[in-house]
Parts: C-alpha cells; sequence; structure tokens
C-alpha cells in the first residue's frame, strides 16, 4: 500500500505542495481616506490563494465565537480562529515577512475569519488593536469567493478636523491583500456586510502587538460602543 502524504497547517507543506508562491505587489494602489487614514489594495498579491483557502478551511479548528451585547448573547455570523505568528497556519510565517518589509512593523498574530456564505459578515467596527497603538496597520489576506468591504467615518463629517469624503466600497477577491494604516482603525470603520449568494470566504488578518511610538492607550474603552469592538 502506497502511503499517502496529507500536508497538515502544523508541518512544513513543502515546495509545490500547496504553499503560495512569491507574492506580488505590482498593481498596488493605495487610497488616501483622509490627511491621517489610508486603505491599500493589492489585487492578486497571493499566488496559490485557492489552495491555502482549501487547507484553511478543512483544517482550521474554526471557533463559534459570541459575545454580550447589552444583555443579549449575539453569536458572531463567523467562525473564526487566530495564533501568535509561530503558531499560525503556513505560509503565514513567510507572508508576514513579506508585510513587514513593506509596512514597517513586526506582524506578529494571526487570525482566520470563515465566512461561509453570504449570511456570514462583520458589522462595522475598528479593530480592537487601535487601544494599544496610534497607527495600527492591519492586512487583510482574502481567499476563496469575492467579497464587498466597506469603510466610513467615524463620527460627522469633517470630524475632527478630517476632510475625507463619506463611506467607500471595495470588492475583495481571493488572493487579494487590503491593508489598513495610519488613523483608519480610529477614525473610520469596516465591515464586510451580509451579500446573498456570496460564496465561501476566509480573510486571514495580520496584527502587531507592538504598541509603537506611543505605548499609552489610545482610546479609553469606555468611549467605545460595545457593537464597534473587534
Ligand atoms: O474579513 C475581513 O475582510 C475583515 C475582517 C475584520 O475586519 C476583522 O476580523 O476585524
Ligand atoms: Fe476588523
Amino acid at each position: 500500500m502506497t502511503a499517502v502524504f496529507t500536508p497538515s497547517l502544523f508541518d512544513d507543506p513543502g515546495l509545490g505542495v500547496g504553499r503560495p508562491g512569491d507574492v506580488s505587489w505590482s498593481g498596488a494602489h493605495r487610497t488616501v481616506l483622509d490627511e491621517r487614514s489610508w486603505v491599500d489594495v493589492v489585487p492578486g498579491w497571493l499566488p496559490g490563494a485557492e489552495e491555502w483557502f482549501s487547507r484553511l478551511v478543512r483544517e482550521v479548528p474554526w471557533l463559534q465565537r459570541r459575545r454580550r451585547m447589552f444583555d443579549q448573547e449575539i453569536v458572531e455570523p463567523r467562525l473564526t480562529c487566530g495564533w501568535d505568528l509561530a503558531g499560525a497556519p503556513a505560509p503565514a510565517d513567510e507572508l508576514a515577512p513579506q508585510l513587514t518589509g513593506r509596512y514597517g512593523e513586526a506582524f506578529d498574530r494571526v487570525s482566520a475569519n470563515f465566512y461561509r456564505d453570504g449570511t456570514d459578515s462583520v458589522a462595522w467596527h475598528g479593530d480592537r488593536v487601535r487601544f494599544t497603538h496610534p497607527s495600527p496597520v492591519v492586512a487583510i489576506v482574502s481567499l476563496g469567493a469575492p467579497r464587498r468591504f466597506g469603510l466610513r467615518p467615524v463620527g460627522p463629517a469633517g470630524a475632527a478636523g478630517r476632510s475625507g469624503g463619506g463611506t467607500r466600497w471595495l470588492t475583495v477577491c481571493g488572493g487579494d491583500l487590503l491593508v489598513m494604516g495610519g488613523r483608519c482603525q480610529h477614525e473610520w470603520q469596516h465591515t464586510v456586510p451580509k451579500d446573498p449568494g456570496a460564496g465561501p470566504r476566509i480573510s486571514v488578518t495580520f496584527r502587531h502587538s507592538d504598541p509603537g511610538p506611543v505605548a499609552a492607550r489610545s482610546e479609553r474603552a469606555r468611549e467605545v460602543p460595545a457593537w464597534a469592538l473587534r
């Protein structure tokens, strides 16, 4: 009988066994949201994204998170899993240095979010990393089906000396990289809305725990509504 080699997330998948190839920054495009915030999109950043998608669907120990909202318990409409970089599914360990080379942050935390179909979603929010970093960079690799990704300014238009416009909508496809930076987590919110008919999608997010140049908490938790926390 011939032994069958099944690549595992926690083993080196080996060259050519479901390993995405070298990333490409060609086609990178920055949208300046306002004076302090930006979002980069790099279409087709990650070759081999389909293979990584299939492996993650099969092999990640997906968790169903619940969160309390006032006196109700809400079941998050997506599945998630998170790791330190060292424990994250390959090739996250190879992608993080590429992101660090471009954006200068030490990406050391990885999460994966599985939107099983168009009824899964994530509501408008800013990421929690804003509590520890004045201008965090959050990088998101999309795998699987296309989804819409929205960005909207927090507070009234023109608040806090900001001259940017209103809500922006992007479509992210399998293999695309989206990176939010500057004051995006503080002064803008993002969402992946429900989208009837959408196919399954995974987002792999890279964040950094380095508190950055100003270690002090940049916002007090009590100023942020519970629904806005991620
Ligand atoms: O799935 C995405 O593209 C966004 C995920 C996200 O915003 C989050 O998990 O904080
Ligand atoms: Fe987020």
